[in-house]
């Protein structure tokens, strides 16, 4: 499973979490990875975890004021990026334009999606993955993989009548191994989740949890 932490603007220490990380990495066959925001990319990817980007803009090099660019990115040490979370929501032509910029800079793509329908419409994009993730359980600690087992697998169903190259994750509320276990058995390939590792107290041991089913 690949399990990609997204700290958003939680007010954790970007590095002390990605250190964590790489610690309990040493420890299992899962996938870990952190999406810090766009300034603290270069010193949490000097932890030598994967490292994420939560947003690239559809644009190329030139006069883009205020914008991400996914080479600047890249550069700075990300392998990756999510696109179009909900917090961060992109008009279609955006969502896609973000994709191919992604692309280009050699970045691997999550794009985010609320419900099954949407993630149909992204894998239609060509990212690596689409992660759904219902907006009303993001932040709850209810884990959508329990709460809403139905929105998993018809993502899941949804990526792959489009593309079965696209890999799906799941997120909302997932903080626990059996959250993991629990969207594994519905056919994600991935959990991206966010409070249950930045909001802890002791994100070691809430990874250490994440990762017990692996
Ligand atoms: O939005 C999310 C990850 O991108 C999910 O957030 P929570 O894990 O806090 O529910």
């Amino acid at each position: 499973m690949f399990i990609l932490v997204n700290l958003k603007t939680y007010p954790c220490d970007p590095v002390a979490v990605a250190e964590a990380v790489a610690d309990v990495d040493e420890t299992t066959d899962a996938r870990l990875a952190v999406a810090p925001q766009a300034a603290d990319i270069a010193r949490v990817a000097d932890t030598g975890v994967e490292t994420w980007a939560q947003h690239v803009d559809p644009i190329d090099h030139g006069s883009n004021t205020g914008h991400t660019l996914a080479e600047t990115v890249a550069d700075a040490g990300a392998v990756g990026t999510l696109v179009n979370h909900s917090e961060c929501r992109q008009k279609l032509a955006d969502v896609d334009g973000a994709v191919r910029a992604a692309e280009r800079a050699g970045l691997e793509t999550v794009v985010c999606a609320n419900n099954p329908s949407q993630v149909g419409a992204a894998a239609a994009l060509g990212p690596d993955a689409v992660a759904v993730e219902p907006p009303e359980l993001i932040g709850t600690g209810t884990p959508v993989s329990k709460a809403d087992p139905e929105v998993v697998e018809g993502a899941v169903a949804a990526a792959g009548s489009v593309d079965d190259a696209v890999s799906v994750l799941c997120g909302a509320g997932i903080s626990t191994g059996e959250d993991v276990a629990a969207a594994a058995e519905l056919g994600a390939e991935g959990v991206l989740l966010a409070s249950g590792v930045a909001k802890a107290d002791d994100p070691a041991a809430a990874l250490s949890d994440l990762v017990a089913s692996q």
